[in-house]
């Protein structure tokens, strides 16, 4: 599953290309204008005052840039950022190593903050409240408590599941913004500006076709468009054309929406097997030889997002417009 190419999540291929091609920015940072103009003016009210920007989560599916906004946030403030993650920091002594390692008003980036062990993150709430680090010493009944001033810092938390935030780290954030899939306009954008970068030649029918079949995800955008490139340096003058793109697509299995082989399976299981559905995941999964978990985290959320499955408390159900694209007949 990890090697389907239209997977969102970040694979080996992707590092090299993915870091020319982060914008460096928010001008060049495409999309997601809500997030983007309220932060530009805390960013601006940040540094007139120069102060500390609130701390601010980002959370969304993966691939739709909550780690580049991260890095431009830094950028445009001026100031440097640290980064790590929730697994990476497995003891409080960890966490204060870092945070007493800032300068004043840089960001500290922890991305998957979810994941961050209970010890850790009361470390983190008297840090990002009051700026400061509480820290035991001697034990026993000699024990105490000595406060440790720290200078002013942005934590910038990143997640994919929301959810899982425990409600006291999440109330600690003064900024909250949600990344959304973006559209075919702004994928198809993307998809132009890396091509620049990469010097490589496209029509812009063939940028819209690859913004298409990008299931909403600039890294997914990126990904087509290097191996198209591929295709074209190899079957062709290097140029990529709407007809060389579409081809290309075509043998690399990502219809028109983006759908890949797994996909197909999926939906055309729950019709043929189960009437369309209501089905349960779990049957889902058995059918089509899938971990319900692998559905749930990385199949199912396009699929919902565009419309073709919908939950149901009886299970997940095909819609008509599923039928349609699949050219099948819709049942009454
Ligand atoms: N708004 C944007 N404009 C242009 N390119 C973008 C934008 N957002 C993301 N990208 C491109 O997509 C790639 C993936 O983005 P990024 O790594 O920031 O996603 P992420 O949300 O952090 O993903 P993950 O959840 O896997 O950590 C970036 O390297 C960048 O090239
Ligand atoms: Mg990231």
């Amino acid at each position: 599953m990890e090697d389907r190419i239209i997977s969102a999540n970040l694979m080996m291929e992707d590092h090299v290309v993915e870091y020319s091609l982060r914008p460096r920015y928010l001008s060049e940072y495409i999309g997601q204008s809500q997030a983007k103009e309220n932060l530009k003016v805390y960013i601006e009210a940040a540094k007139q005052r120069s102060e500390a920007l609130d701390h601010v989560l980002l959370y969304g599916p993966p691939g739709l840039g909550k780690t580049t906004l991260s890095n431009i946030i830094a950028n445009e403030l001026g100031v440097n950022i640290r980064t790590t993650s929730g697994p990476a920091i497995e003891r409080p002594g960890d966490l204060a190593a870092i945070l007493t390692n800032l300068q004043e008003n840089d960001v500290l980036f922890i991305d998957e903050i979810h994941r961050l062990n209970r010890s850790v993150e009361e470390v983190l709430y008297p840090a990002m409240e009051d700026y400061a680090l509480d820290i035991i010493i001697g034990k026993g009944p000699s024990a105490r408590s000595v406060r440790l001033d720290l200078p002013p810092f942005t934590l910038i938390g990143a997640t994919t599941r929301a959810g899982l935030l425990s409600a006291p780290l999440r109330d600690r954030f003064g900024v909250v913004s949600r990344l959304e899939y973006y559209n075919v306009d702004e994928l198809t954008f993307i998809v132009t500006r890396a091509a620049d970068i990469l010097q490589v030649h496209i029509e812009e029918e063939a940028a819209i076709e690859i913004g298409l079949r990008s299931r909403g995800t600039p890294r997914i955008a990126n990904r087509l468009l290097k191996r198209v490139r591929d295709f074209a340096q190899v079957r062709g003058d290097g140029m990529i054309t709407t007809e060389l793109a579409k081809s290309a697509l075509e043998l690399l299995q990502v219809d028109s929406l983006g759908l890949d082989l797994i996909d197909h399976k999926m939906l055309t299981a729950i019709i043929q097997s189960f009437k369309g559905g209501p089905v349960g995941l779990d049957t889902i999964a058995a059918t089509i030889g899938e971990e319900s978990q692998t559905i749930e985290d990385v199949y199912e959320p396009y699929l919902l997002q565009i419309g073709f499955l919908q939950r149901t408390p009886r299970g997940r159900a095909v819609t008509p417009a599923a039928y349609r694209h699949l050219g099948l007949p819709v049942p009454q």
